[in-house]
């Protein structure tokens, strides 16, 4: 049976194709001599193993035959009308490039390229060098170290400025775009030949099995994908370009799917590098491992998690989701819910976990505590704590920073606790004061039986602790950056230590929840397995560095405690983002109803369209005003976008999703959330400040084409 390895170019298929071609593409699979496929080889064509093949009467297949590994290989390069796929079929060749191993497509008589000149009049002086030549790249290293092609290398020489290079860069598919981009970015050709792992190879004197190994070889997955089975051909098809997550990862991506680690793991990105790209494959590739591995593939919300159970869905649907913990398969669980799930599993037997982290008696907890509670105990009971203590804000993180994690139960053991990372610094009598509320606050959730998040996640932590029994074998966690410290001791009580036991996905310029958490106080110790990812796929170089000057200026530091570093690039461009500056809201509204409106009467459809806003306020006003303009707008929640409406969701709803447009309403703060801010310690307003600045930069991110940010004078 011939194996088929499917051309990114070929996964693009026009829609009104795709069935003909599954069909075509199936019988290839199962038989190159079925009758009407008509697999035949082209006269006088520059490559002796192209084939082209009959999809219908209309379009044809161009391919290349390989036989090697005993087998015939069919290398889809596209499908074409049949004179257009006559054409190609005669002056393509698939080579190994003799420079990198890698495969490479090349056409004879190329269509004389259209060599980008600098505009005239656009380029200033400091910029009449090309960007290449600014960036010191020389062309011998590009063609005779990289093996780039020379006449992409001459192109690119050219290219003035990085939007130009970007547009080259489209036009390759696969390992040139992806170099160009690294190019333009001014990394160094060590680093770039390291990442995409290329070597040079030697000829074996077979040409066939070359070109196997060489499609094999890891930055060949950027462009060729060697289909399974039927069922995986289907979801080639029609995922189409936006599928292409599924079956065409960056080498890069590839490693950290399938390696082994000795221990915790952590990868690092910014927003849309395709952090849980990985996380999803690598999850599909431990259950493909061992089918009775239990995973655990978590996040911070449950419609994080919801999303992350959809995309696992479409990227692969025969693997095991778990219905429950300790189950095979994949439990797929927001972190809160995997904390309930253990304290609903464990029933009566919580009371030692309650008394070990609580230090009393409690009965099964019967309710989650108001999120307004700490509110309450400052108002209601009389506390010589200063403003900047006495709030929700500080008691809140100080309990989940220090007091839970160390299991405190009295006013002694608070008062000798080691504090690292709290910026404020509290004395003898401060301790005092901030205990009695603590003491406040346990006694009103014992009184109405509740759990606030943090504890349900140290009491479920405390009890797995307890017995050597661990529910997972394996769990990958995204936005790791929004865990809370409880979090960290549950994810860690529920798999043992063993190697890939944890894998953290997380990017601490989107952390907007909790405050920054070192990992290593909470048993999960990375030491040396960390790594970045760079390259945006999601969003336009545009948007990306509108996004990126939003950051600018803050001070982040991530899991490991070391500053974060920027650096990201994109390799897609689009329109520069409109930034509309008005006085009211009442101007914010109708400025967001004017290009929504724009928008769908070009003809974008309706759920490509988002407005995002700073909160539910705003959310239903906006959802007014639209649907009052005729627009079919729906306020999104807990449940996921509606298909058929313009979703409107608050910047924290937004995370983890992405929308084609995007209209960003940025708002200006109530004077009671300001009044809030100012009566903050200094080292927690600053934090809530980057908060709100991280709040910002993933809303600005979750724009994939277009993107409109309406601000406040
Ligand atoms: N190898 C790839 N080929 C094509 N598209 C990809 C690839 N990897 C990721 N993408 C696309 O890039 C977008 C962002 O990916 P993903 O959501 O995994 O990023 P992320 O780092 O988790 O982002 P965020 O932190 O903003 O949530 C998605 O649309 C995804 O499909």
């Amino acid at each position: 049976m011939p194996t088929i390895i499917m051309g990114k170019l070929a996964s693009k298929i026009d829609g009104s194709v795709r069935g003909k071609a599954m069909t075509f593409l199936q019988k290839l699979g199962v038989d190159d001599a079925t009758p009407g496929l008509h697999i035949e080889p082209i006269q006088h064509s520059a490559d002796p193993r192209v084939r082209t093949g009959r999809v219908d009467e209309f379009w044809r297949a161009v391919m290349f035959r390989l036989d090697g590994d005993g087998e015939t290989h069919y290398v889809i390069h596209g499908i074409w009308p049949h004179d257009d796929a006559i054409a190609i079929a005669q002056r393509v060749c698939l080579k190994v490039n003799p420079i990198n191993g890698l495969p490479q497509i090349e056409e004879i008589e190329l269509p004389a390229a259209a060599v980008p000149t600098p505009p005239a009049g656009k380029v200033s002086l400091r910029q009449a060098k090309p960007l290449f030549a600014r960036l010191g790249h020389e062309r011998v290293d590009l063609v005779e170290r990289l093996g780039l092609p020379q006449a992409i290398v001459d192109e690119a020489f050219v290219a003035p400025d990085e939007d130009a290079m970007l547009d080259l860069a489209q036009q390759h598919e696969g390992w040139i775009g992806t170099i160009l981009v690294d190019l333009a970015a001014g990394d160094d050709i060590d680093a770039i030949v390291q990442r995409m792992e290329l070597e040079k190879v030697s000829s074996s004197g077979n040409d066939d099995a070359d070109m196997l190994q060489s499609l094999k070889r890891p930055a060949a997955a950027l462009q060729y994908a060697f289909i399974g089975d039927q069922e995986e051909l289907r979801r080639v098809i029609e995922g189409g370009d936006f599928g292409a997550w599924r079956v065409f990862l960056h080498p890069e991506q590839r490693r950290y799917v399938g390696r082994s680690y000795s221990g915790p793991f952590r990868l690092s990105g910014g927003a849309g590098t395709g952090k849980t790209v990985v996380l999803v494959h690598r999850a599909r590739a431990l259950a493909r491992r061992d089918p009775q591995a239990r995973i655990v593939l978590t996040t911070f919300t449950t419609n994080l998690a919801e999303a992350l159970g959809d995309s696992l869905t479409q990227l692969d649907p025969r693997v095991p989701q778990a219905k429950a913990l300790g189950e095979t398969g994949v439990y797929v669980t927001g972190v809160d819910a995997l904390a309930a799930a253990v304290l609903r599993t464990a029933g009566r037997g919580l009371s030692p976990a309650m008394r070990e982290v609580l230090g009393e008696e409690r009965s099964t907890p019967l309710a989650r505590t108001a999120p307004t509670r700490w509110r309450e105990v400052v108002e209601s009971t009389g506390t010589a704590l200063p403003p900047e203590l006495a709030n929700e804000t500080f008691l809140a993180a100080e309990y989940a920073h220090v007091v839970l994690p160390n299991k405190l139960h009295d006013e002694t053991g608070y008062l000798r606790v080691r504090r690292p990372g709290r910026g404020v610094a509290l004395d003898r009598a401060k301790r005092r004061a901030v205990w009695a509320l603590v003491e406040a606050y346990r006694a009103r959730c014992r009184a109405d039986g509740s759990l606030d998040f943090t504890e349900a996640a140290a009491v479920a932590a405390a009890h797995l602790m307890a017995s050597d029994a661990r529910p997972a074998d394996h769990v990958l966690v995204d936005e790791g950056q929004d865990l809370s410290p409880t979090h960290w001791l549950l994810l860690r009580a529920v798999v043992g230590e063993h190697p890939d036991d944890l894998f953290i996905a997380d990017d601490s310029h989107q952390r907007i929840y909790g405050s920054q958490v070192v990992l290593g106080r909470y048993g999960v110790a990375i030491v040396g397995r960390s790594q970045r990812l760079t390259l945006n796929y999601r969003t336009t170089a545009q948007n990306l560095h509108y996004a990126m000057t939003i950051l600018d200026g803050g001070r982040y530091t991530d899991l490991q405690d070391e500053p974060d570093s920027t650096g990201y690039r994109s390799a897609r461009t689009g329109p520069v983002p409109v930034i509309e500056t008005v006085d009211s809201l009442a101007e914010e509204v109708a400025v967001i109803v004017r290009h929504v409106r724009a928008w769908l009467d070009a003809g974008d459809p309706l759920e490509n369209v988002a407005v995002l806003v700073p909160d539910r306020y705003h959310r239903d006003r906006v959802v007014t005003a639209l649907t009052d303009a005729g627009v079919d707008a729906r306020a999104v929640d807990r449940d996921r976008p509606p298909a058929d409406r313009v979703p409107v969701l608050t910047m924290h709803r937004a995370k983890g999703t992405e929308f084609p447009k995007v209209v960003l309403e940025i708002g200006k703060p109530s004077p009671s959330e300001l009044e809030r801010l100012e009566s903050l310690d200094p080292s927690e307003r600053a934090d809530a400040e980057l908060r709100a600045r991280s709040l910002r930069y993933v809303a600005a991110t979750r724009a994939r084409d277009a993107l409109v940010v309406v601000d406040r004078r």
